[in-house]
């Protein structure tokens, strides 16, 4: 579904990634984990194209490596951030309903330009929001307030529901668990294990070795840029130069 070949990331003088190669399929988990610094994120931006980069990306077959970010995105490659990022000020029905739209693409838009169906359409992408919201676990009650009102778990899967809009193919996490509790890692764990379900693929970057050993199919560990290993959780669990370079240090 979606294949990296020999990524790497420069800042100035600093390498932050060199010849990072991995793939996910459909229906498939990938985990990314390694120490603070590792160039995990250095990783999605360079997949997604939210960085200069050398090496390869191929989508569903097809070589994306020339397609910009927002391309990558129309392609179904998605992407939710380490920190939210909400419209604030519009409530949490609005913040879906403007994702949904942007998402309909012209043919929408060029409905809405017609006066008589604006208010039709309108209620049907508020419908549709309300549906999607309840589907990512973010309950009825919360669908007027703001995003910055609503607890934070549910935040997060505002976030995850706002990346995923109509649908994503590959849906790249970077910490979704970040911040949360218990309770709402295991409300994410069965989310993503849903759109698992669906087909999507997922990457998922995650600190919390608990929830991604229980939750990848495969996992990949980088270490100072460089690919350290990947495999099964249980492979990586029991990889010595993992053990020492990271679960032991963290340990
Ligand atoms: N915009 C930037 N400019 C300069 N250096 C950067 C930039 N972004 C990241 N780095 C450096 O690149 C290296 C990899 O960083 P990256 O954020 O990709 O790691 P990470 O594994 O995601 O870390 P963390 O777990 O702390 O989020 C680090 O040394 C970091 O300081």
């Amino acid at each position: 579904m979606l294949r990296v070949e020999g990524l790497g990331v420069r800042y100035g003088a600093l390498v932050a990634l060199q010849d990072v190669s991995w793939q996910v399929s459909a229906g498939e988990i990938l985990g990314i984990i390694g120490p603070n610094g590792a160039g995990k994120s250095s990783c999605y931006d360079a997949a997604t194209h939210l960085a200069m980069r050398s090496g390869r990306v191929w989508l569903e077959g097809e070589e994306v490596t020339a397609v910009p970010a927002h391309g990558l995105a129309a392609r179904g490659l998605k992407r939710a951030f380490q920190q939210n990022a909400f419209f604030a000020g519009l409530s949490v029905r609005d913040n879906m309903v403007a994702v949904l739209q942007r998402d309909a693409g012209s043919g929408l838009l060029a409905s809405l330009l017609a006066p008589w169906r604006e208010a039709q359409a309108r209620a049907a992408l508020e419908a549709e929001a309300a549906t999607l919201l309840e589907e990512f676990g973010v309950p009825h009650a919360m669908h007027d307030l703001r995003p910055g009102n609503i607890p934070y778990g549910s935040q997060r899967m505002l976030s995850i529901a706002l990346a995923w809009g109509r649908g994503a193919r590959v849906l790249m996490l970077d910490e979704p668990a970040a911040g949360l509790g218990g309770a709402d890692m295991a409300r994410l764990a069965t989310l993503l294990r849903s759109l698992r379900d669906r087909g999507a693929a997922l990457v998922v970057i995650e600190h919390h070795m608990d929830l991604i050993m229980q939750l990848a199919d495969r996992i990949v560990v980088l270490e100072q840029g460089r690919m350290l290993a990947s495999g099964t959780p249980r492979e990586i669990q029991a990889d010595a130069r993992v053990l020492e370079a990271y679960l032991g240090r963290a340990a």
